[in-house]
This record gives structure tokens, sequence and C-alpha cells, in this order.
């Protein structure tokens, strides 16, 4: 049973504000004839752009299957519905306002899908848990920035706490172009102030302090970009999308201010319900959090096993657990299906060393090329 929403719509100094708000809030839409073509990367390593027929965006929807094994998928021993590919989300959501860079990833990977806006991750979790949306689309690393600090106090959570109950279905990368936004009239010389989300601030260091500008931290680029429309001094600005700036009628006084042309972040796609690939597919990756006792080599033993089976590891993060700066958490993410023989062998080692895991998702990879071929030449239009 799907919970009830209210419509409302708010007016932001002038300017009609549309969104749709997770939860009890309220709900208003607005479709984006004009939303800009996101660029992704496939495995050839060149630009294309994003619509129905791209088939790096298809790579989120390709077979489908059943997992189990060590930990299983989302928690120890749950078993994996039978949820078919191509997953194809009919609404989905995200944290952010329209034009806000999760909003852009979630048109990309989901075209057809109703894309609605929450104020906070937590609206988020509780939107797909609830089934208000079928997946939810969240930034967990940025090229330039690193980590994205939100998702990752969510992660070792839906790991180990089985009440968020939810589990990663696919990934998306998304190209990231930040511009300089403000209202029409205002001059580059007169910014003091760029509002932005932390994240994004930190893409722009070396622009800001070029040029003495503060920074202030606001929930995300496209609410920064409305409250610099709505409330902004004349020495305020905003780093947002191009879609942000249309979305509230700011100009760009200086586009592509990123300090590095080649800016990608990744953002996780989150559902209820595993949706994972079948056994034969390539490009796949599993999500694997676990916890071990901190004593000497205890990590080396754990992993161990996907060395000896030469099995590509993509990431490792670690997590503080209890209050304690001893690292016993670990998120790593690796190359395989678990129900391939060699990757089930290298769980059931690391199942031997560590204290609980458990398999956060099993997914296929998005544009395959973009984790090793990201280069200058990349462009792309937001
Ligand atoms: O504020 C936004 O526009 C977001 O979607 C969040 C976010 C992030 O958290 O990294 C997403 C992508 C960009 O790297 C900057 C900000």
């Amino acid at each position: 049973m799907r919970p009830s929403r209210n419509t409302t719509g708010s007016n932001s100094g002038g300017h009609l504000r549309e969104r749709v708000v997770c939860g009890d809030a309220g709900t208003r839409r607005r479709s984006r004839p004009d939303l800009p073509s996101a660029i992704c990367r496939p495995g050839n390593g060149a630009p294309i752009r994003n619509d129905a027929r791209n088939p790096a965006l298809k790579s989120l929807g390709a077979g489908h299957g059943r997992v189990s094994g060590p930990g299983g998928v989302r928690g120890q021993g749950a078993q994996a519905r039978d949820v078919r590919r191509p997953f194809a989300p009919a609404v989905v959501t995200y944290h952010g306002s329209a034009g806000a860079f999760a909003h852009i990833a979630c048109r990309a990977a989901f075209p057809r899908a109703r894309a609605i806006a929450c104020d906070s991750l937590l609206q988020v979790i509780e939107a797909v848990r609830t089934g208000t949306a079928e997946a939810a689309v969240l930034p967990c690393e940025n090229l330039l920035a690193g980590r994205v600090p939100d998702i990752h106090l969510l992660l070792p959570e839906i790991g180990m706490a089985s009440e968020i109950g939810l589990t990663i279905v696919g990934e998306i990368f998304l190209p990231i172009e930040l511009h300089l936004v403000a209202p029409a009239g205002r001059s580059l010389d007169q910014i003091r102030r760029v509002h932005s989300h932390p994240v994004a601030l930190n893409q722009v260091r070396r622009f800001l302090s070029a040029r003495g500008l503060a920074a202030v931290e606001q929930s995300n680029t496209a609410t920064a970009a409305a409250l610099v429309r709505r409330a902004g001094e004349e020495a305020d600005a905003a780093v947002a999308s191009e879609l942000a700036a249309r979305t509230y009628g700011l100009t760009i006084l200086e586009r592509n201010i990123e300090d590095n042309p080649v800016n990608m972040t990744r953002f996780y796609v989150l559902a209820r319900d595993p949706v994972v690939p079948a056994l034969h597919e390539p490009d796949i990756l599993t999500s694997l959090l676990f916890e071990l006792h901190n004593a000497p080599g205890a990590l080396f033993r754990a992993l161990g096993g996907f060395a000896d089976a030469g099995i590509n590891m993509t990431k490792l993060e670690s997590y503080l657990v209890d209050g304690q700066f001893v690292a016993t958490r670990f998120l790593c993410e690796f190359e395989g299906h678990p129900e391939r023989d060699d990757v089930r062998q290298a769980i059931d080692i690391l199942a031997r060393h560590s204290t609980r895991h458990a398999i956060l998702g099993v997914f296929p990879m998005h544009a395959t090329g973009t984790r090793t071929r990201a280069d200058a030449s990349l462009g792309g239009v937001q």
C-alpha cells in the first residue's frame, strides 16, 4: 500500500518553485521537457548522449537472476526476490530540488520515470521503504571531492541494520559541470559569497580561493540557486548546474569553474528489493560490508581470498564504529557475481576472518570504461 501525499507548491520570491516533497509534506510536479542531456561515458570511452538508446545507461537493466551465498543479499541469508531486469522504475527519488545533480542523474538513468525530490536523506529512504518511490539515486563519490559524506553515514546502516531494508541495484556516473550563477544584472566583481552543496564547493576550491570568495554551505546545489534568486544580496552567487540556472531564472556569470575539467560523480541506485544480474552477465560489481576484530593482519587475511583468486577490487572504504578511532568496518566493491565459484570461495574466506558481513548489492557496472578511462577529452552538457 502506498502512503498518500499532499499537493503543495511554494512561491519563491515571485518565482514559482514547484517540487514534490516526500513523506507527509506535499507534492506537485512540473514536467521539464527542457531537461538537458547528460553525457555518459560508455565502455569504448566515447562521450555519448543520454537517451533511451544509451547503451551505457541500459547497463542498469540487463538480465535478471537470484543470488544467495554467504551473507546473502542485504544481510545474513536474505533471499533475493526474483525482480526482473530491465529495472525500469516508474518513480525515482533523490535528495535535493529540481536542477540538483541527483535530479539530473535520475533523469539520465531513468528518462521515463517520475523523479521526486526529497528534503532529506531520511525522507529519500523512507520513500523507497514505503513504496512511494521504487528507487533512490544518491551520490556516493566525486572525482575531485572524494566521498560524499551523507551516504557513507548510511551505507553501514543499510548493511548492518535490517530495518533500513534497502539494497544497491545500480550505479550511475554523471559528468559534473559547475557554473557560477546569479540573478541577471549581477557581475562577477560584485560577488563575495558563493552558496552551494559542500561537495560542490570542494570541486571549485581553486576558483574560490583565487578570487577570495567565501563559501556558504547549502543542502544542495539547486536549493543554493533558488536561495540566491529568492533572497540573495548583490554579493551572493551560487555554484550549480545549468539546469538549476534555467529552473530558477539565473544567469551564468562563469561557466565550468570546476578545478579540473575531468569531473564526475558516481551515484548509487538503491531499491527495496535486489535486482540481481544473472550469473553469466559480464561486468558485475558486488558491494560487501564486513567487520573485523581490530588485530594485526585481520584485513589482509579477510581479503586474501580475493587476491588469490585474482578478483579485482574497485573500492575499499573504512568506517569508525562504536565511537572508537579504530577502523573495524569496511565496505569493499569487487568485480564478480557472488554466485561465481571463485567469488563464493573468496567470500567464504572473508566470512571466516570477519565477525559480520553483508552484501549491500550486486549490480551491473555503468559505463565500464569510466573508472579507468576518464581523461581530459571528456565533454558534457548539463
Ligand atoms: O547538490 C546537488 O546538486 C547534488 O546532487 C549533490 C551532489 C553531491 O553530494 O555530490 C551531487 C553531485 C555533485 O558532485 C555535487 C553535489
